[in-house]
C-alpha cells in the first residue's frame, strides 16, 4: 500500500488557499439573519441579490490567491470567474446550510428558505444538494479546495487556453485526493464522492436563472454585476 504523503509545497499551497478562502468569506452571516427574523419575499430577494453581489466580489479577491491564477490569460481569468460564480454561490450556500448548529436551528433555517419566495419546484433539487454536501462532513481545507477546483474548471464557455487551466486544476485535485485519503482512511471512495457533488452542483446551477425570475416578487431587480454573472435581464 503506497504511503500517501503531502509534500512541503503542497502544504504551502493548501495554507495559502485556505487562508484566502477564510479571509474572503461573506461579511455578515446570512444564516444568523434568516434565523433571527422571517422576511417577506421582497426582503429575501433583496437579501439574496446583496449576498450574491458581495459573494462575486469576494470570489474575485479569492481567485487572486490561487497559485497560478493571475498568470492565466486575462480574458480566461474573467471566463473562469463568470463560469463558476453561480456554482460557487450554491456551494457556499450548501456549506452554510451544513454548518453544525444548535438543535432545531437547521430546521428553522430550512423552513425560512422554503418560504423565502423561491418557487416550490426548485426546493427538492436544492435541498438534496445541500444535504448531500452536509453528509460529507467536509473539513475547511476540503471546502476551500473544492471551491478552487470549481473555479478552475477548464471547459467553461470562452476559455481559450484550457490546458493551462487543466494544469492548475490538476495541482489542486492531486493535493485534495491525498488529503481525502489521509482525512478519511476508512472511506476510499470519499474523494470520488466529493467530485461527484460537483456534477450535482452543475445541474443545480442550471436552474439559477429560473429560480431568480420565478421568485414570488412583482419586480425582479438585479445589480449590474449580477446581470453580468447570472443569465437574467
Ligand atoms: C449563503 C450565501 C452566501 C453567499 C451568497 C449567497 C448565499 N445564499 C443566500 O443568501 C440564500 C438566501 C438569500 C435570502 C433568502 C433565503 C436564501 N441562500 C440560498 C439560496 C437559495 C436560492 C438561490 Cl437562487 C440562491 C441561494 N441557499 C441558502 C442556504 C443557506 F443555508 C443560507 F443560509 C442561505 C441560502
Amino acid at each position: 500500500k503506497e504511503k500517501v504523503e503531502i509534500t512541503k509545497e503542497q502544504q504551502a499551497l493548501v495554507k495559502v488557499v485556505v487562508e484566502a478562502y477564510n479571509r474572503h468569506q461573506i461579511p455578515q452571516d446570512v444564516a444568523k439573519k434568516l434565523l433571527q427574523d422571517q422576511y417577506s419575499a421582497e426582503e429575501n430577494f433583496l437579501l439574496l441579490t446583496e449576498m450574491a453581489t458581495s459573494q462575486v466580489q469576494v470570489l474575485v479577491e479569492f481567485t487572486k490567491n490561487i497559485p497560478g491564477f493571475l498568470s492565466l490569460d486575462r480574458e480566461d481569468q474573467i471566463a473562469l470567474l463568470k463560469g463558476s460564480a453561480v456554482e460557487a454561490m450554491f456551494l457556499r450556500s450548501a456549506q452554510v446550510f451544513s454548518k453544525k448548529m444548535p438543535n432545531g436551528h437547521t430546521e428553522v433555517l430550512e423552513e425560512r428558505i422554503r418560504k423565502s419566495g423561491i418557487s416550490e419546484e426548485f426546493m427538492t433539487p436544492m435541498f438534496n444538494f445541500y444535504k448531500s454536501i452536509g453528509e460529507l462532513h467536509m473539513v475547511e481545507e476540503e471546502q476551500a479546495l473544492l471551491t478552487t477546483i470549481t473555479i478552475l474548471t477548464p471547459d467553461r464557455p470562452y476559455v481559450k487556453d484550457q490546458q493551462a487551466v487543466e494544469r492548475l486544476q490538476e495541482t489542486i485535485l492531486d493535493v485534495l485526493r491525498k488529503m481525502c485519503v489521509l482525512q478519511h482512511p476508512q472511506d476510499p471512495q470519499y474523494f470520488a464522492r466529493l467530485l461527484g457533488r460537483l456534477t450535482e452542483l452543475r445541474t443545480l446551477s442550471h436552474y439559477h436563472a429560473e429560480m431568480l425570475t420565478s421568485w414570488r416578487v412583482n419586480d425582479h431587480k438585479f445589480t449590474p454585476l449580477l446581470c453580468e454573472i447570472w443569465d437574467v435581464q
